[in-house]
């Protein structure tokens, strides 16, 4: 069983192609702390912003953006998942809902890709529902869609074309959210080949 995963990850990266570096990667995490900084660690400024990472994807970029973050927050995070061990989205499960500390907050809400824009967009209206005071949505990678989505992020280290990316956080079937920088899948590896997936 554990060959079986081993052997499978392998094969899934050996055809992979990287497409951005793990430096990069590192720049494009300082690039929005900076940003981040520039409002919440102003010379004067008050604000108390609660970080909410988005589990599983958000654990690399929130583990790598919070030492970077030079203004006192709090921290928690929810767990919410709409992909699931696939490549495609489906249905939203929760897994861990947002706690009652988010009434009345400033939220930054950090995950690591918009793709179609589903999980932000429900998780943002969620948050609002339950009092928030302001849901700054803040993402590692948006991907390129060449459409509209139901929500835009307010911050973004990354740009992406339309193609399934694994690292820094993502994951293909579970594997491979370790590596440092961002690689695709070869659209044939994956278990949905689609056409738009191809590029
Ligand atoms: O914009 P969308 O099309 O809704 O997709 C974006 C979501 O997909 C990923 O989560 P996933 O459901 O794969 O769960 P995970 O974080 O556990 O990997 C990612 O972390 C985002 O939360
Ligand atoms: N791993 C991974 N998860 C996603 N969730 C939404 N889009 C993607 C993607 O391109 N890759």
């Amino acid at each position: 069983m554990l060959d079986f995963h081993h052997e499978r990850a392998r094969a899934l990266l050996a055809n992979a192609t990287q497409i951005v570096t793990p430096t990069e990667v590192q720049a494009a995490v300082t690039s929005v702390a900076d940003q981040l900084n520039a409002r919440f660690a102003a010379p004067g400024a008050t604000e108390f912003p609660l970080v909410l990472g988005v589990m599983g994807g958000a654990v690399v970029f929130t583990g790598t953006l919070l030492p970077q973050l030079a203004f006192p927050l709090d921290f928690d995070y929810i767990h919410v998942s709409r992909y699931g061990d696939d490549d495609r989205g489906g249905e939203l499960v929760w897994k861990v809902i947002p706690r009652q500390n988010v009434a009345g907050r400033t939220i930054l809400l950090v995950d690591d890709i918009l793709d179609e824009g589903e999980t932000l967009a429900h998780v943002k209206q969620r948050l609002l529902d339950m009092g928030a005071a302001e849901v700054m949505v803040v993402v590692f990678a948006d991907k390129d869609l060449g459409r509209a989505k139901p929500i835009t992020a307010d911050l973004i280290g990354l740009s992406l074309p339309n193609k399934f990316v694994v690292g820094f956080g993502m994951d293909v079937y579970g594997y491979w959210r370790n590596l440092p920088g961002l690689w695709t899948i070869r659209p044939e590896d994956l278990k949905q080949a689609a056409p738009e997936l191809a590029g």
